[in-house]
Order: C-alpha cells, then sequence, then structure tokens
C-alpha cells in the first residue's frame, strides 16, 4: 500500500504531491537526515500515512485526507467507508474532519478540482495569519516555538512558523527558540529543518528548558499552532503546549495561538470534550528503534494537551486576532459566517 520514492518536489518542503492517480507524501518521520516519498495509490493507504504521521500537522493531514478521497473516487470505492476510515485516521485535530466533510458536501465529479482548492486555499490561508499576526511580533523577536507549524504541518507557509518566516522576511531580525517537543521531535527535527532552509535564526532546547529560558533571557512571546480550537478558546495543540502556556503566564509572556479558522471548532464546548489522541508506547520507550528505558516500562504517552483559553493571550487566523472573552468573540465570528 505504501511504496517510496525518492521523486522530487519543486521544494524540498513539499508536503504533499498528487501525481493524478496517486498522491506523494514527504516521509516526515525520516527528515532531516533522508528526504523521501512515501507513494500513496488508494485511501487506505493514505490514511495508514496519516496515522503513521508520514504526513502530519493539522492543515496537511486534512489536504492528505482530501486526496485519499479523490482516490477513493477514481476507483469506485465506498465513499462513506473511506471518508470515515480517513476521518478516523487520527482523532484531535479538527481540519482532518473538517476537509473530509468539505469534499462529502462536493458533488464527486468536482472531488478532485475541490482538493486542489483546500491545497491552494491552505498557502493564501497561512500567508494571512502571517500578515495579521505581524503587529504582535516586535522589531529584534525573541519568539518560542512548539513542535513544527510550518510548510510541512500545512500545505506552505504553515501558520505559527509561518508568523515567524514572513517576520524574518521582513528584516524584523527574530529569533526563534525551538522546543524539541518530545517524543516524535518534531521542532528539532522539522522546526530546524525548515528554518535553515529559510534561513531563519533558531535555537533547538529541550522541551523543559522553556519556563528557564523566559526566566533568564529576554523572549517576546511565545507561538505555536493548534489541532482544534473549543468554542470557549480552549485550544488542544501538541503536548507541552500546556506547559509552555503555564510557564509563560508565570513569566507575564504574551502566549499566541496561530491557526486557520477550519481549526476552530464551535461544535466542541470546551477542551474537556476534545479526544485526545494516545499513541503507541513505543514513541517513548525507543529512539531511531533503540530502546532507551528497561523493558516493560509503563508508558503513557498523549500526542496532544488542552491548553485552557485563560492562558491563551490572544488566537490569531486569516482574518484577523481573536482576543478574549473568546467564548462571545469565537460566536460573533461563527454569525459572520467565518
Ligand atoms: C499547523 S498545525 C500543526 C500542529 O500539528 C502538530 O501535531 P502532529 O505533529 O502530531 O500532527 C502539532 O500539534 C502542531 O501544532
Amino acid at each position: 500500500m505504501l511504496k517510496n520514492s525518492t521523486a522530487q518536489s519543486q521544494s524540498r518542503l513539499q508536503s504533499i504531491l498528487w501525481q493524478g492517480s496517486t498522491l506523494h507524501l514527504l516521509d516526515q518521520r525520516r527528515l532531516p537526515l533522508v528526504t523521501e516519498y512515501v507513494v500513496c495509490d488508494t485511501a487506505d493507504a493514505v490514511a495508514e500515512a496519516i496515522q503513521e504521521m508520514v504526513v502530519r500537522g493539522a492543515p496537511a493531514i486534512g489536504v492528505a485526507a482530501a486526496f485519499g478521497l479523490v482516490l477513493a473516487a477514481q476507483q469506485g470505492e465506498n465513499l462513506e467507508e473511506k471518508a470515515t476510515l480517513l476521518k478516523a485516521a487520527r482523532p484531535t485535530a479538527v481540519n482532518l474532519m473538517w476537509a473530509v466533510d468539505t469534499m462529502l458536501q462536493t458533488p464527486v465529479s468536482d472531488w478532485e478540482k475541490k482538493a486542489f482548492a483546500l491545497y491552494d486555499s491552505d498557502v493564501l490561508v497561512n500567508k494571512a495569519i502571517g500578515e495579521q499576526a505581524q503587529s504582535l511580533i516586535p522589531e529584534n523577536a525573541t519568539v518560542i516555538h512548539h513542535c513544527n507549524t510550518g510548510s510541512l504541518a500545512t500545505v506552505d507557509y504553515g501558520t505559527a512558523l509561518g508568523v515567524i518566516r514572513i517576520a524574518h522576511e521582513r528584516g524584523k531580525n527574530i529569533h526563534a527558540i525551538l522546543d524539541e517537543t518530545r517524543p516524535r521531535l518534531q521542532g528539532a527535527r522539522l522546526s530546524a529543518y525548515e528554518c535553515q532552509a529559510f534561513g531563519i535564526p533558531h535555537t533547538v532546547i529541550v522541551d523543559g528548558a522553556a519556563p528557564w529560558v523566559m526566566r533568564t533571557r529576554q523572549v517576546d512571546c511565545c507561538i505555536v499552532g493548534c489541532d482544534r480550537v473549543a468554542a470557549n478558546g480552549d485550544v488542544a495543540n501538541k503536548i507541552g503546549t500546556y506547559a509552555l502556556a503555564l510557564a509563560a503566564k508565570a513569566h507575564n509572556v504574551p502566549f499566541y495561538v496561530a491557526c486557520p479558522l477550519s481549526t476552530l471548532d464551535l461544535a466542541t464546548p470546551n477542551g474537556e470534550a476534545i479526544e485526545i489522541e494516545e499513541r503507541s508506547t513505543k514513541e517513548i520507550t525507543h529512539i531511531q528503534g533503540q530502546l532507551i528505558c528497561p523493558e516493560n516500562t509503563p508508558v503513557f504517552n498523549p500526542a496532544f494537551d488542552i491548553t485552557p483559553a485563560a492562558l491563551i493571550s490572544a488566537i490569531i487566523t486569516e482574518t484577523g486576532i481573536i482576543t478574549p472573552p473568546y467564548a462571545d468573540n469565537l460566536k460573533a465570528l461563527k454569525s459572520q459566517g467565518l
């Protein structure tokens, strides 16, 4: 189902490549040391690639799933069944469900065009998020970032890392402090890879160092991505985000969340109602296949956590900056049809 390919994209950071009857996904499990694409030729293969984190990042998995449905339609498969399979690949990022539902609301004959529309709009949305955020990023800013939210987590540009990239492109002399983000190390492996590619000054730290950095150095803000925003402003994001937000609060450092409107899930009342994905114990007990714990060590591996709205200074979307009280302001957004 999943075949490897060394197909080169126009940009070495292109996470998703549609080839008409196959979907090529940059294997993010192997970056930065190996650049290799996994070729998916069925919806099942795309679902497997999402679950295995070949492709990851809320917007990226949504777009990948959309093309997975195109494969299902091309092959005359049961579309409802494959939509359910794709949605179930990972439970926390609402963009996955949103993208699949958007496809299901589109005539099947237009599915390939719709998948491309989602692909293209993601880039425009991310650039708009980056623009909206610039008023919050000062010159010579030092910013702490968690996980990976850049071109690899989206179709291109990214959300929180896109804000940092645009600040850099604007000559703001921004410095990104990148949480390595155990256990999958998206920060150390992927965000560092992106910052090097774009020439963004950066420093990788272990997750536990972020509070000490805020205590001992000038940190202008923290900016993170997001997998789901509940109606009251609670945010699901990569595990470790809650701890970072607590430390930011303790040190009076602004804590920003960057996400597209498609990540706002007003049908979910609060963070407690968001399903938190739990992943395999091997992600913690092994590093690159090497056992690092005693055999049979008990492990708890939530892939996300919930940051309460009270710890969030602002939520930056492509249409503007949302500030507290989030419940009222998110409801107002919805009433505007956004
Ligand atoms: C731009 S959303 C990226 C979002 O997704 C990451 O999770 P994962 O690497 O498990 O897909 C993380 O929560 C990021 O903030």
